[in-house]
């Protein structure tokens, strides 16, 4: 990432929202998650459920008035009463239009809860990633916060719009049939329940693989989701390094993943599931209801006129109930999405400092600093040191040996884990957040850029900034000329195709922290070779950025911090040496190693 201090405090109200969702994450944990989420349109959905109830029932009523129809056409033949079936045909249409407005009602409460909910969990999601500390962020990964705020607020958006009225419905118009049917005959819907039971199980049993198929197929679909987005995101490395590239193998892994469950699915499933939907169809429970009926009508102990409901009404059942299946995996995928979504909500918020202090001065200060990713393992050890105003730090090391992690607690993208990082000493945990960020300015390797004009993803680093002060800082940066160049200027909006190489990528972020003026410059030095014309200017740009500055540059390439005026040289976490470039390869030990390394052995 390569950014000027630029991410915003949340308003306090939001802020004060977060915490309180951080309290509830023991309450969030567990099954209830997703009933806690959907909590403030509780009242809805019950209405929704309520209307699809009702829905369900009158489109039952048609079914029920054909039976009947039926039934007095086969008790009564020709001479059957014409305004009785002509009665029987308005009640059938009348259920079908109050079905209709019903749905209509249902739907639209529904879908007013999940606007209303998907609203207020976007704008907590995005108001509590501005919380929480950005070193979580980033090794979390954007494909997966966007998965977040996009892939599970559609399975919530299906679970509440649609799945959980198609569930209700389906129960409903079973139980109404089932009720109906008792008053015809009660030994026949006796039947009727216990063959649905007998098929429902039956296909369970066909079934029992699919879940587990279907849990790997959704673990390999979340998987796509997340690469595809950082396969986006990260389009021009994967072209540079061609399909050797990290993320494109992790994108071709998920793909393949996701075809092989779906092969294995089909290779277990496809006699079962045959067997299932046969098993659950209506021609079977047809079959069940028309030899159990004829038994009886046969013994005397049921007419004829009374068996024919079961034909019309009771076969329908089983496609009532499919709805419902489909309403529990909708179910299951929200369940899933609540989980994911809760995790991003419940992630702690980096602690406010109750009495914000000012810094003054910006001497940057490493006091017994230790800090450790997962609790165990030290990143950095017990490590002190002072970077005065005015002068460069550079920090070398070998790969892993904490860098990166060094530079990351100064903007508090983490939190020590024991001792203080302090600027003009004043801890940077009780600084206010905008006093810390507008204090340092960060210019990564991972160059970020927004999907915006240049003159804006230049002011990023003071909105209030005017043309000229954008235009200043361009200048310093040496990309002035580059911009101009553009078709559109300081207008053009930056994308993929935009042209910009990475050396000029870099010099937009380094004119960002010029118009910053932050008093500390933290800096990871680039690791790819730039075109000397474009390293030239990179420099050039640099020098002018660090004029007077509190400077900490990651140093990967010695050779380019033979000029600091103190040199850490880290080594597994732990600070090993530190002084000058003369002092250290005087001193004969890792510094020297390092330097002898990278210079191809060539004495000093
Ligand atoms: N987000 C993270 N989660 C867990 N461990 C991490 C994370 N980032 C770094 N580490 C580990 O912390 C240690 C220090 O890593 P760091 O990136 O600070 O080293 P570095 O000196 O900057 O390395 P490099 O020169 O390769 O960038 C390493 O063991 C690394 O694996």
């Amino acid at each position: 990432m390569s950014t000027t201090a630029t991410h915003q405090a949340a308003p306090s109200s939001s802020a004060a929202e977060e915490r309180a969702g951080a309290g509830d994450k023991a309450a969030l944990a567990g099954p209830g998650a997703l009933a806690r989420l959907l909590e403030p349109v509780r009242p809805h959905l019950i209405g929704c459920a309520l209307l699809s109830a009702l829905a369900a029932a009158a489109g039952s009523v048609p079914y029920l008035a054909t039976a009947e129809i039926a039934r007095l056409l086969a008790a009564h033949g020709t001479a059957v009463e014409q305004d009785s079936v002509r009665l029987w045909v308005l009640v059938g249409a009348a259920g079908a239009v109050v079905r209709l407005l019903l749905v209509y009602s249902s739907s639209r409460l529904g879908h007013f809860a999940d606007a209303r909910i998907l609203h207020t969990l976007r704008l907590r999601m995005v108001r509590h990633l501005g919380t929480v500390p950005l070193g979580w962020i980033r090794s979390r990964g954007s494909g997966r916060i966007k998965r977040g705020l996009t892939n599970d607020l559609e399975e919530m958006h299906q679970l509440i719009a649609h799945a959980l009225g198609e569930m209700v419905a389906a129960v409903t118009a079973v139980t109404v049939g089932l009720l109906y049917l008792s008053f015809v005959d009660w030994r026949m819907t006796v039947v009727t329940a216990t063959a649905l039971v007998a098929l429902g199980v039956s296909y369970r049993i066909a079934m029992r693989s699919a879940t587990r198929h279907m849990n790997r197929l959704l673990a390999a679909e979340a998987r796509i989701s997340t690469a595809s987005v950082e396969y986006a995101d990260g389009v021009g490395v994967v072209k540079a390094f061609g399909a050797g590239g990290h993320v494109l193998r992790r994108f071709t892994e998920a793909v393949r993943e996701h075809s092989s469950a779906l092969a294995a699915w089909a290779a277990e499933t496809r006699y079962s599931t045959a067997a299932a939907r046969l098993l659950a169809s209506e021609m079977t429970l047809l079959g069940i209801l028309a030899a159990a009926g004829l038994i009886l009508v046969g013994a005397g102990s049921l007419r004829m006129s009374e068996l024919l409901p079961f034909l019309v009404v009771g076969i329908g059942l089983p496609t009532s109930i499919n709805p419902a299946i489909h309403g529990s995996q909708g179910l299951r995928k929200g369940r899933t999405a609540a989980r994911n979504i809760e995790a991003l909500l419940t992630h702690p918020p980096l602690p406010e400092a109750p009495a914000p202090r000012t810094p003054r001065g910006h001497a940057v200060e490493f006091d017994r600093v230790s800090f450790s990713y997962d609790g165990a393992t030290p990143a950095l050890d017990d490590l002190s040191a002072v970077c005065a105003p005015g002068t460069v730090t550079a920090v070398v090391g070998p790969s892993g040996a904490g860098k990166s992690t060094l530079a990351a607690l100064i903007p508090r993208f983490y939190d020590v884990t024991r001792g203080a990082v302090r600027i003009g000493g004043v801890d940077v945990r009780s600084m206010d957040e905008r006093t810390l960020l507008s204090s340092v300015a960060l210019v990564f390797q991972d160059v970020m850029l927004l999907r915006d004009t240049i003159a804006e993803n230049i002011r990023i680093a003071a909105p209030g900034a005017s043309d000229e002060q954008v235009r200043r800082a361009a200048r310093s940066a040496r990309i002035d000329d580059v911009i101009e160049a553009l078709p559109h200027g300081y207008d053009t909006v930056l994308a993929e195709d935009t042209g910009l190489s990475g050396g000029e990528r870099q010099r937009l972020t380094i004119a960002r922290a010029i118009l910053s003026d932050a008093p500390v410059v933290v800096l990871d030095e680039a690791t790819a070779s730039l075109d000397p014309d474009n390293e030239a200017a990179v420099q050039a740009a640099l020098s002018r950025l660090v004029r007077g500055k509190t400077v900490l540059v990651i140093a990967h390439r010695l050779r380019t911090v033979v000029d600091a005026d103190r040199i850490l040289v880290l080594d597994r976490g732990r600070l090993v040496e530190q002084g000058t470039h003369a002092a250290l390869l005087a001193a004969d030990g890792l510094y020297r190693r390092l330097w002898r390394a990278q210079s191809g052995d060539l004495p000093a």
